[in-house]
């Protein structure tokens, strides 16, 4: 049996979609995979057994990706998994960015005994808000998060200006053609009444707004964060709201220095935390977790190329590269050498890594040992996995 550990609660479907697959749960410390949602991985020695790691959800800041690569550890993400339930908690904090409703609630139950009709309608006139028809909601990242915000926000009448350099051709079709691309971040934070952020936090996006940005919206503007601590500059915020250059701030990060503070909303990092979104997203995380461990196929990596065949030989050996010149023809090369015949190749690359896919029929005992060992001998090989089709 092979060894999952996880970390944090992880939905019991995806823990039962492993344990049908023949998957131990935290049974010892030589696990292949590690599934976990926000653990901070960064300080956790993870052992050489495991080969790979995969976060059930979108963010994946608190693994160590660079190091992970560097050992042939496939990291995976869950994308879209709990967008819906992000994008249901940012409208419903637009409202209350709009509307005073935490505060009224409060003065609702104050007003117990006596006439309370009569106290709620004289004083109701302090808990006035206003509407987000005809306002302009700003999206930095259009992503799976941003697009669906972005696209429901026009179903409330609001006009919608977006921005995402990283949009590509699979991405951009989801968007409705209503929003309003703009040309830099700039042109969002100076024309939107409310912004909303949902983009991932990385060494480039650390403190993407920051005070020099918040300069730039409008005073009575309303900030939203349900990316990332560390996305906005809470500090920043913090100043801006308390010289009235900001109106609102709700975010889905608690920090110390905005507790308390009258001008603030938040939430203990529950964007994500619907018994549908933690299903959806366990049960994407145990699918693609087996998929790579029985048959090398690599489904919604955030570090090595994907690569999703059918299998339909034998065996398959799959070869995890740094990408460099000359590594296919090498591979192949070793093969013929050692007399094993290659039905298919696949081979991608992204950015410094590389995947490569033999699928095999004909593969003896001895020439499995041998390829297991000697095929990592080769300048920039990384690691070497063989998988057996138990189907065939
Ligand atoms: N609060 C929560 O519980 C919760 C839940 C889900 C996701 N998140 C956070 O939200 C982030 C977004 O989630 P998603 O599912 O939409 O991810 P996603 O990968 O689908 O989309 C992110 C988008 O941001 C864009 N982007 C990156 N840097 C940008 C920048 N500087 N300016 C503009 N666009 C930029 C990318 O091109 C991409 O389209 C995640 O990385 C995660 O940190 C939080
Ligand atoms: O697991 C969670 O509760 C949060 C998930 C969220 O932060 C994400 O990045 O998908």
């Amino acid at each position: 049996m092979t060894t999952i550990k996880t970390y944090n609660a992880i939905s019991t479907i995806g823990l039962d979609y492993l344990k049908q697959h023949d998957y131990e749960i935290n049974t010892n410390d030589s696990p292949k995979g590690i599934l976990l949602r926000s653990q901070n991985l960064h300080n956790e020695k993870i052992a050489a057994s495991v080969r790979a790691v995969v976060r059930a959800g979108a963010g994946f800041n608190n693994i160590p990706v660079d190091d992970l690569s560097k050992r042939g550890v496939v990291v995976f993400n869950t994308p879209g998994g709990n967008a819906n339930a992000v994008k249901e908690l940012t409208l419903a904090s637009l409202i209350l960015a709009a509307r005073p409703v935490i505060g009224a609630i409060g003065f609702a139950n104050e007003t117990r005994g006596g006439d309370v009709s009569l106290r709620t309608e004289v004083s109701k006139g302090g808990y006035r808000g206003t509407e987000l028809a005809g306002k302009t909601l700003g999206v930095i990242g259009l992503g799976n998060v941003g697009s669906k915000v972005a696209n429901t926000a026009l179903a409330l009448d609001m006009d919608v200006i977006g921005y995402d350099p990283g949009l590509n051709a699979n991405t951009a079709w989801r968007i409705d053609r209503h929003i309003l691309h703009a040309k830099n971040v700039q042109e969002v934070l100076k024309k939107a009444d409310y912004i909303t952020v949902h983009i991932p936090l990385t060494d480039k996006n650390k403190f993407f707004i920051d005070s020099d940005s918040i300069a730039l919206m409008k005073p009575t503007a309303a900030l939203l964060n349900f990316s990332r601590s560390g996305i906005v500059n809470d500090l920043a915020a913090k100043a801006a709201l308390d010289d009235d250059k900001l109106r609102v701030y709700i975010t889905d990060f608690a920090d110390e220095a905005l507790f308390d503070h009258p001008k603030v909303i938040i939430t203990p990092h529950i964007g994500g935390s619907t018994v549908e979104a933690e299903d959806t997203s366990a049960l994407m995380a145990a699918r693609q977790l087996d998929e790579y461990l029985t048959t090398g196929n690599i489904i919604n990596s955030v570090n090595y190329p994907d690569i999703d065949e059918p299998f339909i030989t034998k065996y398959r050996v799959g070869i995890i590269h740094e990408n460099v010149p000359n590594m296919i023809s090498q591979i192949s090369k070793f093969f013929g050498d050692n007399d094993i015949n290659i039905e298919q190749l696949s081979n991608r690359a992204v950015g410094a890594y590389a995947y490569t896919l033999v699928a095999i029929n004909d593969f003896s005992d001895t020439q499995q040992e041998y390829v297991k060992t000697a095929l990592d001998d080769i300048p920039h090989v990384i690691l070497t996995r063989r998988y057996v089709n138990e189907n065939y």
